[in-house]
């Protein structure tokens, strides 16, 4: 990341009064007016100091120079120093190796090129050798026999010679047919003796391979044979061998398609082209390009072409990336790689090899789009994970709950609100775990997270009275430490707090406004004591995922999502102009996101996979590992949470009202809470009518939640004014409740 410094003007040396040491530490070389030099009214007087800057258009007119003239001066006025000269044959030299033998990457780049183009290669007529390439060769042989036989016959009777002899007839010129009949004959004889002796030869060795050759080299002499009259009878027009085709493209890139691309994309114009302050060379698995646009274009016009630049080198969109220079806003830094990285799987988590990890530094990831590994830490920090459904969000956040399962001193909450299969097999691990928003069974898991965040918000209060309390031996900066989060007696573990599709405990009609202000307090306090929060959501927008509670997330991670817009949404206002934009990936990226904030650098991640197997085996380890270590605590040690039976009334009327309705009647609420809690509420829905929400009133009464005229439609449609509850009186009782709770 870059530093923008900013100069306080106030901070301004006093040039007026100065007239010695302060030059050295100033930026630009000092001269002082001489006495005798005229001075323009309002020109610096004599005695001040003024700085001569670089740009000798400032003083135009006290070196003579009149309008008109040249802007750049003749270079013979400024003859170069050695240093300049002796620079300017340093960056003019050539190197004696290329760049990619001196630097390993680059080696290594281009080995596994030529290993992977080569075996292709190979492969490629392996394949073809026995069904297309013998097949073909047998069917042109006997071609070839023809055609080699007539050109022997040719041969033996001088056929060439038949023209010119024809020629000397059509002259009747009786000398010089004598004299090229005698020469033919001469040639006929010699040629016929060779042919006969050469054929006697070969029938010879014939018959001996026939008859004492083994019966490999008979083949071979056969094979070897008919390859050769193969060759001679294949069409000239189809040649016999296919040429390779090698499925990844690969083009030499030079200068002048690079200009040819962003002329086409209007970054400038046909006689001005763009520089190149570096030469093109191979990066990894493309080519590494760096241009300076003309003066007035920045980084952000290119970045607007892109699709444009791309089309223009003849290469697709997902090949191209772009990055700014923090030099010159006007460099761009091009990496054009020579197939789409991301849809090339970055290939199963290396968790699944490993035994134990140390959450406290960084673990693999996944790579980048030119496979460097990306390692993820999430330390002192909160993340956010964003994406269009089915691109791999699950996923993705799945292996760094992974990466902090096995390290057994790291406590883990896992809550999904969609209850997918993806994370039932943390319950093998995590202290607290839930799934989905709809009860069963008599609990609530929206309740259940509001309680573990609650106990948490606790924790984390706790967690910084205690540091600051602790001897300097122990927490000499008040911090968390590594020696201090595996202490047991001090119970100050790291913790992961996972949320999958938040959205959805966020929008809950009752508990929604408690679920987002304890995860933002978290996602916002947490962190600096060693609990990180880990929300994702397929819906960012602020209905389902406030801005209150995107904004505490230090780092985001946004896979494929539907616009830019929404890209920003996820990865933070203005990252599309620094870009970093999600819904440029394709559908076929799965696993692959944008990452910013986790480090200095934003960029690519392909994450590694671990599918519902690895995950499951990953855990089972993950859990010995804490057996081993005591550190299995909460749910998935058996311990049950304290559970708050006194107001269950209260929970299940909150968890049977839906998100849209205001007011419900209370026979309606009856009938719902029968059917989610039969035992505890079959008998009221048993009851007439008014009976039943009379039942209500009375169980709600000591909440002080009264019943009143509500109006509704009955199954018929017909409007009816009867009892009922509103949905707003539940969420008071509710949030005072909590917040009771919450004092104990
Ligand atoms: N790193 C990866 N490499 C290859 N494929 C992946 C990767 N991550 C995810 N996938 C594929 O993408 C599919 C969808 O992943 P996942 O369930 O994580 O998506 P999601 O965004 O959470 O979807 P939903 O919102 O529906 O839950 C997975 O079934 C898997 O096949």
């Amino acid at each position: 990341m870059s530093e923008i410094h900013t100069i306080d003007q106030s901070e301004e040396p006093d040039l007026t009064e100065t007239s010695e040491e302060t030059a050295a530490v100033l930026p630009f070389p000092l001269r002082k007016k001489t006495q005798d030099e005229p001075t323009a009214p309002g020109e610096v007087k004599p005695g001040e100091w003024e700085a001569e800057l670089p740009d000798d258009t400032a003083d135009e007119d006290d070196d003579g120079v009149s309008e008109g003239d040249p802007v750049d001066p003749p270079r013979e006025k400024y003859p170069p120093s050695i240093s300049e000269w002796m620079e300017a044959h340093d960056k003019a030299r050539p190197t004696v190796l290329p760049d990619w033998v001196k630097l390993p990457d680059q080696r290594a780049a281009v080995r596994k090129w030529a290993v992977r183009h080569y075996s292709t290669m190979v492969g490629y007529h392996a394949l073809r050798l026995p069904c297309v390439y013998t097949p073909k060769l047998l069917a042109y042989s006997p071609r070839g026999a023809w055609r080699w036989s007539t050109a022997v016959g040719r041969w033996v009777s001088d056929a060439e010679g038949l023209p010119v002899r024809l020629a000397a007839v059509r002259a009747e010129d009786a000398g010089e047919y004598l004299k090229l009949s005698r020469q033919r004959d001469a040639r006929v004889k010699l040629r016929s003796v060779i042919a006969t002796v050469s054929g006697f030869v070969g029938l010879v060795a014939a018959l001996t391979l026939y008859v004492i050759a083994p019966s490999w080299l008979l083949m071979l002499s056969v094979a070897a044979l008919t390859s050769v009259l193969g060759f001679a009878g294949a069409p000239a027009d189809r040649p016999l061998i296919d040429r390779a085709k090698v499925t990844f493209r690969r083009r030499k890139l030079s200068s002048d398609i690079i200009t040819r691309a962003f002329t086409a994309a209007g970054l400038t114009v046909k006689d001005q082209g763009i520089a190149f302050p570096r030469p093109i060379g191979r990066d990894g698995d493309g080519w590494r390009v760096v241009v300076d646009l003309p003066y007035g274009k920045s980084f952000a016009d290119a970045l607007a072409k892109r699709k444009a630049l791309a089309s223009g080198i003849d290469i697709a969109a997902t090949q191209l990336f772009l990055d700014p220079d923090l030099s010159s806003e006007r460099r761009v830094s091009m990496w054009i790689a020579d197939r789409d990285p991301l849809a090339v799987p970055s290939g199963r988590t290396p968790l699944l090899g490993a035994t134990r990890v140390d959450f406290w530094q960084p673990f693999p990831w996944g790579v980048d789009e030119r496979g460097n590994p990306v390692m993820a830490s999430m330390l002192w920090l909160s993340l956010l994970v964003g994406a269009v459904p089915r691109q791999g969000k699950t996923f993705s956040a799945r292996t760094i709950a992974l990466a902090a399962a096995l390290d057994p001193h790291v406590r883990l909450i896992v809550f999904d609100g969609k209850a997918s299969p993806d994370w039932r097999a943390f319950a093998k691990v995590a202290h607290r775990i839930g799934f989905g928003i709809v009860p069963r069974n008599g609990v609530d898991p929206v309740e259940q997270l509001v309680a573990a965040l609650m106990e948490l918000k606790a924790d984390v209060e706790d967690r910084y009275h205690r540091l600051s309390e602790l001897p300097l031996h122990i927490c000499p900066e008040g911090k968390l430490t590594p020696e201090i989060s595996r202490d047991k007696k001090l119970n100050m573990p790291l913790t992961l707090v996972v949320v999958d599709e938040v959205q959805e405990y966020l929008q809950h009609p009752v508990h929604g406004k408690t679920v987002l202000e304890l995860l933002v307090y978290l996602a916002r306090v947490a962190p600096a004591v060693g609990v990180s929060v880990m929300n994702s959501t397929q819906k960012p927008d602020d209905t389902a995922c406030p801005s209150v509670l995107r904004d505490q997330h230090q780092a985001r991670f946004s896979l494929r999502v539907g616009s830019w817009q929404v890209s920003d949404v996820v990865l933070g206002a203005g990252s599309y102009s620094e870009g970093l934009d999600a819904s440029r990936l394709l559908k076929s990226h799965k696993g692959v996101g944008l990452l910013k904030g986790m480090s200095d650098e934003a960029g690519i991640v392909r994450t590694y996979l671990a599918d519902g197997r690895d995950a499951d085996s990953v855990l089972t380890r993950a859990r010995a590992l804490r057996e081993d270590e005591g550190t299995l605590s909460g749910d998935a040690a058996g311990e049950v949470a304290a559970v708050h039976n006194g107001d269950a009334i209260l929970t299940d009327v909150a968890a049977v009202l839906g998100r849209k309705e205001d007011k419900v009647w209370s026979e309606t609420v009856v009938d719902r809470l029968a059917d989610l809690n039969p035992d505890a509420y079959g008998e009221w829905a048993a009851l007439e009518g008014r009976a039943k929400a009379d039942q209500l009133a009375a169980a709600l009464k000591p909440y002080g939640i009264k019943t009143d005229q509500v109006w509704g439609k009955t199954d018929s449609g017909k409007g009816a004014n009867r009892r009922g509850i509103e949905r707003q009186h539940i969420i008071d009782a509710v949030t005072e409740r909590n917040k009771k709770r919450a004092a104990k």
